[in-house]
């Protein structure tokens, strides 16, 4: 299929727009919604605040974890993700350190001609890292 009638740059603004401010939303089975006042929200990763569709009032509904005070930050979290998650989904890196749920994603291959085959696979086996 041509797609020679989108010009990549509105294109490529789209996609941003798109992935930079989208939220999810845990009540709806995790579907996805832009909120047009939500797009606005720094995430943090010291808060536990969400955004959900409440299905009484049908409306979006942001649920802090603390009062604020007129004037303060209020942040969002974009979900428990690591510094690589947050990096390529939103472009940002929380300071080091600052990211409890920070993780490093390791691939461990193990070939059949390792003459300890048997006894790795049955290792990465019993503590779950065998694929
Ligand atoms: C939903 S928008 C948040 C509002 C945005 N800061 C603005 O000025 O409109 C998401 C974008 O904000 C930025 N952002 C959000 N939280 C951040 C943080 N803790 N540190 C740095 N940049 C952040 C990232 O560029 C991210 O892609």
């Amino acid at each position: 299929m041509s797609m020679s009638w989108i010009s990549s740059s509105p294109f490529k603004w789209s996609l941003g727009i798109h992935f930079s401010r989208l939220v999810r939303l845990p009540s709806m089975d995790g579907r996805v919604a832009l909120v047009p006042w939500a797009d606005m929200l720094n995430h943090s990763c010291d808060v536990d605040t969400f955004l959900d569709y409440d299905n009484l009032s049908k409306e979006i509904v942001f649920t802090t974890d603390r009062p604020y005070q007129p004037g303060e930050q209020v942040f969002i979290s974009y979900g428990k993700k690591s510094n690589g998650e947050l990096l390529l989904s939103y472009g940002f890196v929380p300071r080091e350190g600052a990211n409890p749920c920070d993780s490093v994603e390791l691939l461990v291959s193990l070939k059949k001609s390792d003459k300890s085959y048997k006894k790795k696979l049955e290792l990465l086996k019993k503590y779950g890292l065998s694929g």
